[in-house]
């Protein structure tokens, strides 16, 4: 769906992109990462135009990302930033409408469509609608944010690091609605972070950068168990890797069927790595398992996690 060409970016003579070929398919959900100024952001942008490449080519569906005019591309890629950019003196209302309004839908669809934005973000309308951004918590304005860029029903939805600067829980939440999403509009995604744990909960193929060179791209997976060199492996956590192996599987895919077991059971979905944290915690070696209706489901062994996690 887009395509990087031996894409060059540079400012002022310093190469912030080099000689960058990827293909980002349809329906993928691809996570840039990479240390401070290894060229993320730069890439990204380069996707909208927001930054214009100096050489190579950008494909979007085929055809040179210059020859579209920048209002198709407004709407049909979504952008949610870290700062969020939402415009103080419009309430949430407004500022979700911002794109509908500019592709001039009638006033009835765009507060349908805001209604039904604030309700998928779990903000309820009636109470957040005709606020200001200033009467919202930081994790309530990247919500706004996300909301904003999903405003037409984007087939591309671009992220800069859209749960940067908030707390462990609220970016967690936010993660996971990103992944219901992504799941349930099957929208192509390319969210740009720093944080290994956030790429590898989200994506299903990570890009790895360095000095604005691809150091590799793979799922999350691959770049664990097969890291093409010491940066990667060191990237991902060196002395982790193993833990976070058992974080890309839950508890489903390693239950026992049929089994039983006592104490507060597990839900299915949980991952592996909260599961052999639960073991240490309630230093036993079984633990039951319920499904999404709280059903017996089997036992989880303890023997089983490593046996089986790769
Ligand atoms: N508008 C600009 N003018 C000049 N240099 C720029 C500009 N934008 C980016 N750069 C430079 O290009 C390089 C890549 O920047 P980019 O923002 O893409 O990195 P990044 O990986 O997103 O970094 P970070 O994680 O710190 O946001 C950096 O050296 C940066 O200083």
């Amino acid at each position: 769906m887009i395509e990087f060409q031996h894409v060059h970016k540079s400012f002022g003579g310093a190469a912030a992109v080099q000689d960058l070929s990827l293909k980002i398919p349809k329906g993928e959900f691809t996570v840039l990462i990479g240390g401070s100024g290894s060229g993320k952001s730069t890439t990204l942008k380069m996707i909208n135009r927001l930054v214009e490449h100096d050489s190579g080519r950008i494909l979007f569906q085929g055809e040179e990302i210059r020859s579209f005019k920048p209002e198709d591309i407004r709407r049909r890629m979504g952008y949610a930033i870290q700062s969020i950019g939402l415009f103080p003196h419009w309430t949430v209302e407004k500022n979700i409408a911002t794109v509908p309004e500019l592709l001039g839908w009638p006033a009835a669809r765009i507060r349908d469509r805001v209604t039904e934005l604030l309700e998928l973000l779990d903000l309820a309308p009636a109470t957040y609608r005709s606020r200001y951004p200033h009467q919202l918590s930081g994790g309530q304005q990247q919500r706004v944010g996300v909301a904003r860029a999903l405003a037409v029903d984007p087939e591309v939805l671009l992220m800069d690091e859209p749960f940067g600067a908030l707390d462990p829980v609220t970016r967690s939440t936010l993660q996971k609605e990103m992944l219901r999403i992504h799941k349930t509009s099957g929208k192509t995604i390319v969210l740009v972070t720093h944080d290994i744990d956030e790429a590898l909960s989200l994506a299903t193929r990570i890009v790895l950068l360095q000095d604005g060179q691809i150091v590799q791209a793979g799922s999350p997976t691959e770049l664990l168990t097969h890291p093409a060199n010491d940066f990667v492996t060191d990237f991902v956590g060196r002395s982790d890797i193993g833990i976070k192996l058992l974080g890309l599987a839950t508890v489903a895919s390693h239950t026992r069927r049929g089994e039983t077991a006592t104490g507060d059971a597990l839900p299915a979905h949980t991952s592996l790595r909260e599961a052999l944290s639960t073991f240490v915690a309630r230093a036993c070696d079984r633990l039951p398992v319920v499904d999404e209706h709280g059903q017996a489901l089997g036992v989880l062994h303890f023997a089983d996690l490593w046996h089986r996690a790769a």
